[in-house]
């Protein structure tokens, strides 16, 4: 287990560029599956779950050319299906959540698929039902072997149809979409999830070929085609990598620009630093945050204690809500957190706690922030990280503590953020990876 080794308490300075987006590449790259056409992808993020997404391909038989550092060229024409057969796939398939994606691309272009329940944060409950529900209404057939693995095939085409999402899951309407695209006839999605990771898939299998309609809302209409070709593809800047920078630069008083935001697509993000007090420019689209000693939280206009609550886009994203929370711990008064859609996601604040961090958490889903503001700082200590999120809400905490602190268990960071330690460090900050 890898750790970092944090000495915190120095404002750091400088310009850093946002990584393409983690959970955009999980869903672009299953979707090579779905031509035998050479499809190039830029802006990859250099990151675990990306890259064991890659291997996992690669095995399957997809080739794979890498063109630059964050540039790769993908042609399935040669999937060996046999490989899902093999342990080796089992042990892929279960160490990560974007597995999950290549469900509705194989089953559309070869009839079958099969899969271990995949991996990802232990964040809480993290039902398939949404994903399997879509699959079987266009002509799937699910076979249950236990609890944790699963087999879907279709006999002949799959046939488009209408279905009501009964969740407005992401990596579900991924699977879905993908699915339908090759689907015959039309499928209609309602109470879709259109997070930009899935605008970004939508776009990109209408350069392919597909017919998706409402891209952008909940509701997708998809006329299915015989085929598809190939393209070329960019991922958009890690919206989750933009919003822990900002939180970073307001928690340790940074001056901090960040390169090339596309902010355009950040929907409520930045304004849900800004009710934090923390002030923001956009300078062209470069997202500049100066050095602040001091941000206040504002409240309702009543005066009542505000709340920053996750939603289905274009609500927050629930993957920047523990990097609100701990930039709340030293802000100017007080803010309820309550995180919606998981379960486990708060409990690291127990480790803020231990750092002097002042914080109820009411429930599993709500946690009440009085911030410290800047009065007193917090301490380093030893921690573990339970999540990529918390992972690195821990890590913004110990660079504004005093002291040594150090955060155990950085694969998890390492899922979703590009060479972190080095990153940072280039702007001043001291981490150390044991
Ligand atoms: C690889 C990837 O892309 N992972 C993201 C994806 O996970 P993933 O696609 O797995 O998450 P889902 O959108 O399916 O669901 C997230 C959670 O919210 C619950 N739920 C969802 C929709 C809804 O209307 N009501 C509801 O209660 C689900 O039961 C689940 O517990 O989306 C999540 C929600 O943005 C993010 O946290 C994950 O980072
Ligand atoms: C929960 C997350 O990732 P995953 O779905 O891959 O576990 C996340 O990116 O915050």
């Amino acid at each position: 287990m890898a750790a970092f080794e944090v000495i915190g308490g120095n404002p750091l300075k400088g310009e850093i560029v946002p990584q393409g987006a983690k959970n955009e590449a999980l869903q672009i790259l299953c979707a090579v599956l779905l031509t035998s056409e050479p499809v190039t992808i830029s802006n990859i993020p250099d990151i675990r779950d990306v890259n064991k997404l890659i291997e996992l391909l690669r095995d399957m038989g997809v080739k794979v050319g890498k063109l630059a550092t964050d540039t790769y060229r993908f042609q399935a024409d040669d999937v060996h299906i046999d490989y899902l057969d093999t342990p080796e796939f089992v042990a892929q398939g279960r160490a990560l959540r974007g597995s999950v994606m290549i469900l509705g691309p194989m089953l559309a272009r070869f009839g079958k698929c099969q899969l271990p329940k995949p991996g990802g944060d232990k964040i809480g409950r993290r039902p398939l039902d949404t994903h399997f529900v879509g699959l079987e209404k266009l002509g799937g057939k699910l076979t249950l072997e236990g609890l944790d693995f699963y087999r879907i095939n279709s006999e002949g085409k799959l046939r488009g149809a209408y279905m009501l999402l009964e969740e407005a899951s992401v990596t579900g309407t991924a699977n879905i979409v993908m699915a339908a695209v090759l689907a015959e006839g039309t499928t209609t999605i309602y109470n879709a999830a259109c997070e930009p990771y899935v605008q970004q898939l939508c776009k990109m299998l209408v350069r392919m070929g597909a017919r998706i309609n409402g891209i952008g809302s909940n509701l997708l209409t998809i006329e299915g085609v015989e085929s598809l070709g190939g393209t070329d593809h960019r991922m958009l800047p890690d919206m989750i990598e933009i919003g822990s920078f900002i939180g970073l630069a307001a928690m340790t008083g940074s001056e901090i620009t960040i390169k090339d935001c596309q902010i355009t697509e950040l929907g409520v993000i930045p304004d849900t630093f800004r009710k934090l007090g923390i002030q923001l420019e956009f300078r062209g689209d470069d997202i500049y945050i100066p050095a602040q000693d001091r941000y206040e939280i504002s409240t309702y206009l009543d005066g009542s204690i505000l709340t920053i609550s996750d939603h289905t886009w274009p609500g927050l994203t629930p993957d920047l809500l523990s990097i609100v929370l701990v930039v709340a711990a030293q802000a100017k008064g007080t803010v309820l957190i309550h995180q919606k859609m998981f379960e486990s996601r708060l409990f690291f604040v127990d480790k803020l706690i231990d750092m002097g961090a002042q914080i109820i958490l009411c429930d599993p889903h709500r946690a009440t922030v009085i911030g410290l503001n800047k009065r007193t700082q917090l301490h380093g200590i030893t921690m573990t990280s339970p999540d990529i999120r918390a992972g690195v809400a821990l890590l913004i905490a110990a660079l504004s503590a005093d002291g040594r602190s150090v955060i155990e268990n950085v694969e998890q960071i390492d899922r979703g953020y590009q060479h972190i330690d080095k990153r940072l460090n280039a702007l001043g900050a001291q981490i150390r990876r044991l």
